[in-house]
């Protein structure tokens, strides 16, 4: 079973992920996104969709027009846990 993250470890990765924000009222993170066109914002969701299917670990997501919310939490254990950090970095590293 996987764990949360205790409060240490969840300071650290959100220290490490800067663009990524505490999500208010769940233990989850979550970064807003924008892009030119509908176009470039499906294409990130689709890079990010075949990523949560390698990592097996899927987001919850919105998409408008040009606009894409990403939050990221753990429902196995009903938190943040690493492997939010870890496709969190990857998601980053898509848009590096
Ligand atoms: C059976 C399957 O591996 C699990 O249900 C995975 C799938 N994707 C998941 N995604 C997220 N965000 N949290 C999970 O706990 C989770 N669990």
């Amino acid at each position: 079973m996987i764990q949360k993250l205790t409060e240490t470890e969840r300071n650290a990765g959100l220290q490490e992920l800067k663009d990524w924000q505490p999500s208010a009222g769940r233990d989850a993170i979550r970064r807003a996104f924008k892009f030119r066109n509908f176009s470039e914002a499906w294409g990130f969701m689709n890079r990010v969709a075949l990523l949560a299917e390698t990592q097996d670990h899927h987001p919850e997501w919105s998409n408008v027009y040009n606009r894409v919310e990403i939050l990221l939490t753990t429902h196995d254990c009903d938190g943040l846990s690493e492997r939010d950090l870890k496709l969190a970095r990857a998601i980053d590293r898509l848009l590096a």
